[in-house]
């Protein structure tokens, strides 16, 4: 018997929501199955997949159960797993995106510390720091043009470029506003007011691909972000570039003549205290010759090469 047309018409859009909905359901979990095998693999960062969950709760990572996103990366097990969400206070049926503030930190902070142990980026990452006219740049320069292998994180800022300083190349230079919205959007591994002028900041995604394509990759900071390095990833190597002298430094300083007079007095000031900090880095790297200091610096992040400061 055939019914009254409205009647069907109206019985229709319930079963196509239920349809869609349930279709919706599948690929949300294929997605979110997605997400597990590339934990999985280690062809994806387990922090990565923590920054697009914290930072969007509704996408596949966000959706996923901090059980399921744990017991991916190789070596949790489920014993295991309760066992770390007991211990940072994670009920059972929470999702990586529904986390708290605290929550988010605990297990961010317990992933990091947990990659460290395990080998994770190893050495690879190696963050190049020093007092202001040590000769980072120049370091840096000369590893970009003999090691072509080293990945160099490009910076974003607020300063404005100098001549022949080239977009994407050198720095990403952006304004106040977009370095808030860099910020907001956690997409700086750290940053920093650096001279007390502008604002620095490396940007997370390129660092960890390559890291998770396993290249080695430079990060030529000032020590503020070295520190904040650190905390986000303490398997990074933390290298000091030292002046062979405290002469040699005012010297390079001067002889560099990109500072007034006042300014130069102000750096020096700074880096008295700047120097003490060496003490917090793995490595020390006298740069009395150029070619000298990068090898070493290259060195440290070839993990057979690598020997500790005594
Ligand atoms: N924290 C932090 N410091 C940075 C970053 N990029 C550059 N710096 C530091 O900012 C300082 C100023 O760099 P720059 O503007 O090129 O000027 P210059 O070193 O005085 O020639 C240097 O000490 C750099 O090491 C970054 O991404 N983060
Ligand atoms: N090993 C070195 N020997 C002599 N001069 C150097 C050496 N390394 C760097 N310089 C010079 O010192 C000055 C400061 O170097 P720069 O790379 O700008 O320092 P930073 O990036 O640490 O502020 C520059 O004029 C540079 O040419």
């Amino acid at each position: 018997m055939s019914e009254p047309e409205g009647a069907a018409a109206h019985r229709r859009p319930p079963e196509v929501d239920r349809v869609a909905a349930s279709r919706a359901a599948v690929a949300a979990r294929r997605a979110r199955a997605a997400v597990k095998a590339e934990i999985a693999s280690g062809e994806r960062s387990p922090l990565d997949v923590l920054r697009v969950a914290f930072a969007e709760p509704d996408s596949p990572e966000g959706r996923l159960r901090v059980t399921e996103y744990l017991t991916s990366i190789p070596a949790i097990g489920v014993t295991k797993a309760a066992r770390i969400m007991d211990q940072l206070g994670i009920a059972d049926a929470k999702r990586v995106g529904g986390l708290g503030r605290l929550q988010r930190r605990r297990l961010r902070e317990y992933i990091a510390t947990w990659i460290a142990a395990h080998g994770g980026t190893g050495n690879r990452l190696v963050v190049l720091a020093g007092p202001t006219a040590v000769g980072k740049g120049t370091v840096a320069q000369y590893i970009r043009e003999h090691f072509p292998e080293v990945a160099i994180s490009v910076s974003a800022t607020t300063r404005a470029p100098r001549p022949g300083e080239v977009e994407g190349k050198h720095y990403f230079f952006v304004d106040d506003a977009e370095f808030d919205r860099l910020i907001a959007e956690e997409q700086l591994l750290e940053h920093a007011t650096v001279h007390n002028s502008y604002r620095y900041g490396t940007p997370r995604r390129p660092v960890e691909a390559a890291i998770s394509s396993g290249n080695p990759v430079l990060l030529e900071i000032d020590i503020q972000g070295a520190r904040q390095v650190r905390r986000a990833m303490p398997e990074a190597t933390l290298v000091f570039l030292e002046p062979p002298t405290w002469d040699e430094l005012v010297r390079r300083l001067v002889g560099r003549g990109t500072e007034s007079p006042a300014e130069q007095q102000r750096r020096l000031e700074t880096a008295k205290v700047e120097l003490a900090a060496v003490e917090e880095f793995d490595h020390a790297v006298v740069n009395r010759d150029v070619g000298e200091a990068a090898e070493k610096v290259v060195e440290l992040m070839n993990p057979r090469g690598a020997t500790q400061r005594p």
